[in-house]
């Protein structure tokens, strides 16, 4: 086997010297769903027919990771195998047509395929409007071992998830143990506190991968949704065990470079938003209140922030904020500034547009018709 070698030439990934893909710019941010996608079967067909074959699970994940696509296509990672929510966000934002979906083992294979050059994007979860914070994605944003120096966010797609419980078995009482991904689980707990108590819960990389092992095992069942059911030939059990009705997931589109130019036109119910890491000297009493006073003073408003340790010592963090702005403009650079000269570390992860706000509007028009229809009855 010839040693692989990939180097980044003007942002142009090569392989042995011969261009492989050039990134080309993903469609605009979509949000709810995939609906417009079609029927559920044509979304199954969609989702056979858009991956390649999952790599055995005893094969080394980080060797396939950053693996080239052999699709002449644009080329999309995401956590697998398909049928995930990850999957149905990855079809929500690319089109099968146009990309190659590649389903990876872990998240972090999905931000070394990115890394490596081997996919043209990733699609990995956020967070979630019930359970918070993906650590998996944050930690891997931590970028301890300085692995993802040219990863980058470079959008933002949101998914309405409603957990199925699957299995083969004909009832509840017949199942010994259930399989999720922990962020499933997490989003569960009401059903699973008041209907299956003293159950064995085992944790696994995504819920499809749950759906797939239950597939296999009679006196099991798996927290993932109603298409990892129709994917992998298994009964739904219990349908919207969701703690919320309004679940949602946002997931980020990682690419290689970072999304430079601030857009010049926005869709209705656009924002610009910037999403960075820094650390502060946590022997100064008031670092923190001070680096974040740097947004207020520059007008600038935060949506999200999230800490992990730094693991270099015990009780040191790593901050993200995620705030409305554009890296790429006078204001945000100015306050940048003004925020390295109270930070350890800074580092911007991205800016792309979202449509967070038009999702707000979208949930308060629903709320005033509940409330007008409250009224009239
Ligand atoms: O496990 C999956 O299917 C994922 O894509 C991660 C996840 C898990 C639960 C909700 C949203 C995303």
């Amino acid at each position: 086997m010839p040693e692989i070698m990939w180097k980044r030439d003007r942002n142009l990934v090569t392989y042995c010297g011969t261009p492989l893909s050039s990134p080309t710019p993903p469609p605009s941010a979509t949000t709810v769903g995939i609906s417009h996608l079609g029927t559920p079967s044509l979304i199954v067909r969609n989702m056979v027919a858009s991956s390649v074959t999952p790599v055995s699970q005893y094969q080394s994940s980080s060797i396939q990771a950053n693996m080239p696509s052999t699709s002449p296509l644009p080329s999309v990672a995401y956590l697998g195998p398909r049928s995930s929510y990850s999957h149905q966000a990855a079809l929500g934002r690319f089109d099968p047509a146009k990309y190659a979906l590649e389903p990876r083992t872990t998240i972090a294979d999905v931000f070394i395929a990115v890394q490596a050059g081997a996919v043209a994007y990733g699609v990995v979860p956020f967070e979630n409007s019930t359970n918070g914070s993906v650590v998996f994605t944050l930690d891997l944003f931590c970028d301890r071992a300085r692995s993802f120096r040219d990863t980058f966010v470079h959008g933002v797609t949101y998914l309405d998830v409603h957990h199925c419980l699957l299995s083969s078995a004909a009832s509840l009482s017949s199942v010994a143990r259930i399989y999720s991904h922990p962020q499933a689980f997490g989003q569960c707990e009401n059903w699973l506190g008041a209907n299956a108590r003293g159950i064995e819960r085992i944790d696994v990389s995504s819920t499809s991968k749950a759906a797939q092992i239950v597939a296999g095992d009679a006196g099991a069942a798996a927290i993932a949704s109603k298409i990892a059911a129709d994917v992998h030939g298994l009964k739904v059990l219990a349908a919207n065990i969701e703690d919320s009705a309004d679940n949602t997931t946002r997931f980020f589109v990682l690419a290689a470079q970072p999304e430079l130019k601030a857009p010049v036109s926005k869709g209705p119910g656009e924002t610009d938003k910037t999403f960075l890491s820094f650390t502060v000297d946590h022997k100064i009493p008031g670092a923190l209140c001070d680096s974040l006073k740097v947004f207020k003073d520059f007008g600038l408003n935060l949506t999200s922030i999230s800490s992990r340790p730094s693991r270099l010592l015990p009780w040191d963090y790593i901050f993200f904020v995620e705030f409305e702005g554009h890296s790429d403009t006078q204001d945000v650079q100015s306050a940048l500034d003004e925020l390295r000269k109270c930070c350890l570390s800074l580092r911007v992860l991205g800016s792309y547009k979202d449509h967070q706000r038009e999702r707000e509007e979208g949930s308060r028009d629903r709320e005033s018709k509940v409330a007008e229809n409250g009224k009239a009855s």
